[in-house]
């Protein structure tokens, strides 16, 4: 059973929207897609600002919105939560009373987010007499994400959160946003046009495309699919769940196990049986019809081609499967060529370089 229906036939002049998705009801769905692609329009869809005929809304078994029983909830009465690209805050009220302001909105009885702990998981307990003039983008931010929390939603509805701020801000929030996915058991609808964000924060993916959903499933399947723009170009990877194994201290390595085996990461602070999400880049994989013994690449799985499909002029994109993980190499169309590389052949991928997402 889907946790999340939503079904739009949105028409504008210019622009048609039209999509019937069933959604998980837990964890960081991103909706990714081009500039124009419809993605606000979606979630704008969802809070009922505007009403659209024939559009169905049903979160975790409330239905908001259904056209055939005439059903529409005004978005004063959706327990949602939405955050801008820009906070929008009261220039005139502290932070305090910012989130107090939000949380008005909705009865008592509805509290599950206390105060306290919105403040504490975007760590603001320091801001709250400051007014926002005061605050760093990624302040106000911060404290737009608590605001939302505060009033207890269903579901969080975020459009392009990070899109405002610098890379050295977007890198201080991110740990927030993914404390909110591991400690809250609140769906979140993430809109980015960044691969980088999408890796990091979302399980579940909605590619959007003039308006028409292109694919959509888990975050780790559509990443690999060599059918989709999404798993080409330079920003192409592989995302990896291994789990922390050992720790060698001498070589400050970690060990870590996945499906195809070991992989040895810098040191990290983690225990044992913890689980990380790890990103490979494909342009990180290059590959070998036998295992390269007097490398000094760490990192060397076996894997079987599944598939191949032009990328960049002379460039190549093999995906690979290591005993289930879904790995992407890219490689040059001259190697593929010497190498004889087809569906079903046997190589060791080594890789070169891993990211720790978390
Ligand atoms: N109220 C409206 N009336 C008419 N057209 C609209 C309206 N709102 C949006 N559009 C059009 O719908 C299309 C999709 O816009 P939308 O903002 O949903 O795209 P997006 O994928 O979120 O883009 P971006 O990444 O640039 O924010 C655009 O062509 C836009 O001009």
């Amino acid at each position: 059973m889907s946790d999340i229906r939503a079904r739009f036939n949105i028409n504008y002049s210019a622009f048609k929207l039209d999509v019937d998705l069933s959604l998980p009801g837990r964890g960081v769905t991103a909706l990714f897609g081009p500039s124009g692609s419809g993605k606000t329009t979606c979630l704008r869809a969802m809070t009922g600002l505007e009403r659209f005929a024939g559009s169905y809304l049903e979160v975790n078994g409330e239905v908001w919105q259904d056209d055939e029983r005439d059903i529409f909830l005004p978005t004063y009465k959706r327990p949602l939560g939405y955050v801008f690209q820009e906070a929008s805050l009261f220039q005139h009220l502290s932070v305090q009373r910012n989130l107090e302001y939000g949380r008005r909105r909705v009865p008592a009885s509805t509290h599950q987010v206390s105060l306290e702990h919105a403040v504490a998981l975007l760590d603001i307990g320091h801001l709250l007499q400051r007014n926002p003039d005061k605050l760093s983008g990624g302040e106000r931010q911060r404290v737009a994400i608590a605001r939302a929390l505060a009033t207890s939603p269903r579901i969080l509805l975020m459009d392009e959160p990070l899109a405002a701020l610098d890379s050295k801000r977007k890198e201080e929030i991110m740990p927030y946003l993914e404390r909110l996915h591991d400690e809250l058991d609140i769906p979140v609808i993430y809109v980015s046009h960044s691969s980088d964000e999408v890796a990091r924060l979302a399980d579940h993916l909605v590619l959007l495309e003039s308006g028409k959903v292109i694919a959509h499933g888990a975050t780790s399947d559509l990443m690999t699919r060599l059918d989709l723009n999404f798993a080409h170009g330079d920003t192409a990877s592989a995302l990896v769940v291994a789990t922390v194994a050992t720790h060698d201290a001498a070589f400050h390595l970690t060990s870590t196990e996945f499906s195809g085996g070991q992989l040895l990461l810098p040191q990290q602070a983690a225990t044992i049986g913890q689980q990380l999400r790890i990103r490979i880049q494909a342009r990180d994989v290059s590959l070998s019809l036998t295992p390269q013994r007097d490398s000094s690449i760490l990192n060397i799985v076996a894997a079987t081609v599944t598939e191949l499909s032009d990328d960049a002029p002379g460039q190549v994109m093999i995906g690979l499967d290591a005993n289930g993980t879904r790995l992407l190499a890219r490689i040059t169309r001259k190697s593929c060529e010497a190498m004889r590389l087809a569906p079903g052949s046997q190589v060791f991928a080594q890789i070169k370089g891993i990211a720790i997402l978390k």
